[in-house]
């Protein structure tokens, strides 16, 4: 089954789907292990954990296929990519979903901001002609060789230009081919509803933390007519501070005594690899070496 099947399955089957940001392919196993149904990578993730760089643009298109490579070699859950917005024109676009699918993605989103790019979050964005989104929508949906490759289209434009600006566009995006709206940094009940009841393609709400949005109950979204829920950096910025206080009581303590509480065990680390099968096997292989 394809990895967009398995995709679209998953947003069959849960209303709404909760999609949960992982960072590395490690995460990506807990994820799955811990009952997950669909996974995300985060161009502000691969930009900031990656890479050290802040969500401006600044990663390629090869930069974030390495962490899709990464992820998709170790979990099977259908995987959601941050594709910014697109890296390039038509043909980037075209290669962009091409690569996409070959490195195992199921999904992609695709922004109308400006190359030069800011978290939907914050102040200041400039957003593309509505013209020139549907454009990129066309090349990314022309390219793909599954049929069920997901190719959602997000709109960054209720900050700039209001509701009915942003569902002007997004119906204008769905006609073009989009198979989901990501409604970036709308606020309210009113907002969600109103994306959900003028378009008949799945709705994306970013339940991404200290942004513009308070952070829904996925019932409450599902109430107003969401169809999936993103966490894009949720448990990223929740190891980011446990690493801060392991760093600093290094360095105030002089040992990691008082944070070990907070840590993972060796043997929960080695579960969700599936470490002791390896072990089990190794150790077979090394009593039959001794056998003969
Ligand atoms: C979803 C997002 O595009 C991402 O890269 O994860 C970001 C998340 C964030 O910065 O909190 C976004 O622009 O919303
Ligand atoms: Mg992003």
């Amino acid at each position: 089954m394809s990895a967009g099947k398995k995709f679209r399955d998953a947003l069959k089957a849960n209303q709404p789907l909760q999609i949960v940001g992982t960072i590395n392919a490690y995460s990506a196993m807990m994820a799955k292990q811990i009952g997950h149904q669909a996974i995300y990578l985060s161009g502000g993730g691969v930009a900031n954990a990656s890479y050290g760089l802040p969500d401006l643009g600044m990663t390629s298109l090869n930069d974030v296929i390495a962490d899709v490579q990464r992820i998709t070699s170790a979990c099977d859950l259908p995987l959601m990519v941050d594709i910014d917005t697109g890296w390039g024109g038509a043909f980037n676009i075209a290669k962009t979903i091409r690569d996409m699918e070959k490195a195992g993605a199921a999904a992609v989103h695709l922004e109308d901001q400006v190359a030069q790019k800011r978290c939907g979050h914050r102040p200041n964005k400039e957003i593309v002609s509505t013209e020139e989104m549907v454009d990129r929508i066309k090349a990314a949906v022309d390219a793909r060789t599954d049929k069920d490759f997901f190719i959602m289209a997000r709109t960054d434009s209720f900050a700039q230009e209001g509701l009915e600006a942003a569902i002007e566009r997004a119906k204008a995006y769905v006609a073009a081919g989009a198979d989901g709206i990501f409604a970036e940094a709308v606020q309210t009940e009113e907002h969600y509803r109103a994306f959900s009841e003028a378009l008949d393609v799945p709705i994306l709400a970013n339940m991404t933390e200290f942004g513009k949005t308070e952070l829904w109950n996925k019932q409450e979204l599902a109430d107003w007519g969401v169809g999936m829920v993103l966490y894009p950096l949720s448990a990223f910025r929740a190891m980011n501070k446990a690493a801060e206080l392991v760093y600093r009581t290094l360095l105030n303590d002089g040992d990691q005594k008082a944070v070990v509480d907070t840590m993972q065990t060796r043997m929960d680390l080695y579960d969700y690899l599936g470490y002791h099968d390896y072990e089990q096997k190794l150790d077979a292989l090394f009593a039959e070496g001794k056998n003969k």
